[in-house]
């Protein structure tokens, strides 16, 4: 393995043996084999990435993705059905509750175990114990058993161990989230300068915005398959995406199937009573941007009278918490649009959409008496995702300046 690579991982897979009643572990383990008692998982499927020494990576993946199984092949925990791993290094892991300790034994004898365990020397434990206990905080519960522990104390102490180890990689697993913030913050803090001090770091964390601001690059992990690897803005934006586009499917079917009652009553309607006009298609150039790229949104309507005075098309922008961000329409911006019988068509573009990461919706509505009549309004009408580089927070981009004023 070339020197500068911390971790190189290849075709790794995982795959679990599932046994649906405890008897069946028995029998598989007595009849070796002449017939299968259990059913098999794939957790991980063929993963191959390699990590850079002194790189942070995140890893970002739904429920059951596979990240903890993958933290744990690394920390050499847990071996792998297949594929290999190369750790260059000494690794300092920091994986769920519960591993890692020796329960009956009080924390000061487990920092020392796990010193053991990590190569380190009595004396040299002795001589960082103290910076361990200090960062742990837990007072006099250092002397007591580890199974009086609260789940806060355990992530204290297993945390204060892995970073005054001076590992050469650090393995986090989604530990930061059970503490409270002020240690959350202390611990970022000393990630931040482990970092610095070159220790190659892989971080399992549910917030995206963790990963962007904390790690270089992300791997997504989806159905123990990389779904992507790259700049952890990148990932995180496009993984966030996935998420909200699946939501979006849900709400999806359900605004289909409303839809279709709605354009039958239409239909109905048009037969028996003389409507006057009705949003035919909106259609979107592209539904996938970047912050301050164009977005092009085209509204085609049909009015059916002859002429349907004062008329006015609007098209307005929502959140996907549905908090509305930008409507303008044609009678405030002054702008005339076809009033006549037939089909139109009219374009609405945003030259350079100010908006940050995120998926945001459309809706389309005509309207006579300046906006007092509604003729016709679709609702969530189509969608569109903004990805940008992480250079800001928040919705959207602000024209802005600092100054020292003293
Ligand atoms: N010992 C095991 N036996 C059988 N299946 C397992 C075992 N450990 C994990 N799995 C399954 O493997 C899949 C991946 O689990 P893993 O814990 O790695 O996911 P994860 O991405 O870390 O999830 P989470 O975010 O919920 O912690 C899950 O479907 C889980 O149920």
């Amino acid at each position: 393995m070339s020197s500068d690579i911390a971790i190189k991982v290849e075709n790794l897979s995982k795959i679990y043996q599932i046994y649906d009643r405890p008897i069946n572990r028995l029998k598989q383990s007595l009849l070796r084999g002449r017939r299968k008692y259990y059913r098999e998982f794939t957790a991980l499927n063929n993963v191959s990435f390699q990590i850079r020494k002194g790189e942070t990576v995140g890893i970002i993946g739904r429920n059951g993705s596979g990240k903890s199984t993958l933290l744990q092949i690394l920390a050499g925990t847990l071996t792998p059905t297949s594929g290999s791993v190369e750790v260059n290094g000494r690794v300092a892991a920091l994986l769920e509750l519960g591993s890692g300790f020796n329960p009956e034994f009080t924390g000061r004898e487990n920092v020392y175990m796990n010193g053991a365990i990590l190569g380190i020397s009595k004396e040299e434990m002795d001589r960082r114990f103290n910076e361990i206990a200090e960062f742990a905080d837990i007072g006099d519960f250092i002397d007591q058993p580890v199974k009086t522990y609260s789940s806060g104390m355990y992530v204290r102490l297993a945390f204060s161990i892995a970073i005054n180890v001076d590992a050469d990689i650090l393995i986090v697993d989604e530990a930061l989230a059970v503490g409270d913030i002020k240690f959350q913050i202390k611990c970022i803090d000393k990630m931040k300068e482990i970092k610095n001090k070159g220790t190659t770091i892989l971080f399992v964390s549910h917030s995206g915005e963790q990963v962007k601001r904390f790690c270089d690059r992300a791997i997504w992990l989806q159905n123990g398959n990389v779904r992507h690897i790259g700049s952890s803005s990148e990932v995180v934006n496009q993984y966030e995406d996935s998420l909200q586009l699946e939501m979006l499917k849900d709400q999806q079917r359900e605004v289909a199937a409303s839809i279709e009652r709605i354009n039958k009553n239409e239909q109905e309607t048009e037969l028996n009573v003389d409507i006057i006009a009705k949003i035919n298609s909106v259609t979107m150039d592209k539904i996938r941007i970047k912050t301050f790229e164009e977005l092009v949104v085209y509204i085609k309507y049909t009015i059916f009278t002859n002429e349907v005075p004062n008329f006015l098309l609007g098209v307005a922008i929502y959140g996907n918490d549905r908090k509305y961000i930008f409507g303008p329409n044609t009678y405030l911006d002054k702008v005339n649009v076809p009033k006549t019988k037939g089909t139109h068509t009219v374009m609405y573009k945003i030259p350079k959409v100010p908006l940050l990461a995120g998926t945001y919706f459309v809706d389309a509505g005509i309207f006579t008496d300046g906006g007092l009549v509604c003729i016709d309004y679709k609702n969530d009408v189509c969608h569109f995702n903004v990805e940008s580089d992480y250079f800001t927070e928040g919705l959207v981009h602000i024209e802005h300046e600092w100054r020292v004023v003293k």
